[in-house]
């Protein structure tokens, strides 16, 4: 008998999903499948959850939320042979609009029961996974204002960028050594973004071009720039045209390091979730087909 864990967010997106026993039966009946259902209470606490369905030898863990809890499911599933489902019932659902999980529960529900897999490829900073992108700088500081406004919706997300933008000093930001495949490039970077998905969540993306199978991780790089310019980067970002503007610089690699120049911290975003790191450097590569994952 299969045995599927659903490890639920209650709080994720608008707070106010329909997951029930009854419905998860309805899918899974009782003769045939295994199920437990997990209610996390606190952050992080989806970590522990899952490390104790891994022990009851579960087959499939159902992260059921946004990208903050699908990296927290996940994290605990990279090179073992526990396959991970998501319900994306958060708000921005990156890695879910990434693979096409449909947003509507019942038609995600039944991408669970059809049980068709793949393996994706893992993104790995200082030893932590991150399965659709990882960010330094501007972006990292947009998270940090979405999250202190503790609404999660695309009106909060918007204000976060607004008011980013208004505080944006370019003075303010960290001076790092860029070190891809053995160039440095020495950079005082308005943001770096690296990423494993081609969706940042809300329909976004820095990285169009980023595939989750390429064994390839995209790097965007943002120099200091004049507001005006960073508006119009902000703009030709709606229209996925913002790595044609001078001074953006796109790459792909499998591994690359940030070193601090003056040794301040790095302000940082792991999946969307604000993870300042004290480290003066970072070490971020790709771990290549690590993850089964449903689709
Ligand atoms: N009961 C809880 N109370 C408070 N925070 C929780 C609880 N359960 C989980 N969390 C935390 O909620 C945070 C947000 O979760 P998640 O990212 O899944 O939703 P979201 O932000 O709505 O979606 P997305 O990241 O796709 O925009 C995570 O950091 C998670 O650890």
């Amino acid at each position: 008998m299969k045995s599927i864990h659903f490890i639920i967010n209650p709080i994720a997106g608008k707070g106010n999903n329909c997951i029930s026993e009854n419905l998860l039966r309805a899918y899974f009946p009782m003769d045939m499948y295994d199920i437990k259902i997990k209610y996390t209470s606190f952050k992080k606490e989806a970590i522990e959850l899952t490390k104790a369905s891994v022990e009851e030898r579960a087959t499939i863990i159902v992260a059921c939320g946004g990208d903050g809890t699908v990296n927290e499911v996940a994290s605990i599933l990279v090179n073992t042979d526990v396959i991970l489902g998501i319900i994306p019932i958060g708000s921005g659902n990156g890695l879910a609009s990434n693979i096409k999980i449909p947003r509507d529960i019942e038609k995600a529900l039944t991408v669970i029961k059809n049980q068709i897999t793949t393996k994706i490829d893992v993104g790995c900073c200082n030893g932590m996974y991150f399965f659709s992108n990882t960010g330094f700088g501007f972006d990292a500081k947009v998270v940090r204002s979405y999250e202190e406004s503790k609404k999660r919706n695309l009106k909060s997300y918007l204000k976060a960028c607004f008011r980013t933008f208004i505080k944006c000093n370019n003075n303010n930001e960290a001076s790092m050594e860029v070190i891809i495949d053995d160039i440095k490039y020495y950079k005082e970077p308005l943001l770096i973004f690296i990423s494993n998905s081609n969706e940042l969540g809300y329909n976004f993306s820095l990285t169009p071009k980023a595939c989750l199978q390429d064994g390839l991780l995209d790097v965007l790089i943002v120099p200091k720039m004049h507001k005006v310019k960073l508006l119009l980067f902000g703009v030709l970002m709606l229209f996925k045209k913002h790595i044609y503007l001078k001074d953006v610089m796109h790459y792909q690699t499998k591994k690359l390091d940030l070193i601090s120049v003056k040794g301040n911290f790095f302000d940082s975003q792991i999946d969307g979730e604000y993870k300042p790191l004290l480290e003066s450097s970072v070490s971020i590569k790709l771990l290549q087909n690590s993850l089964t994952i449903i689709i």
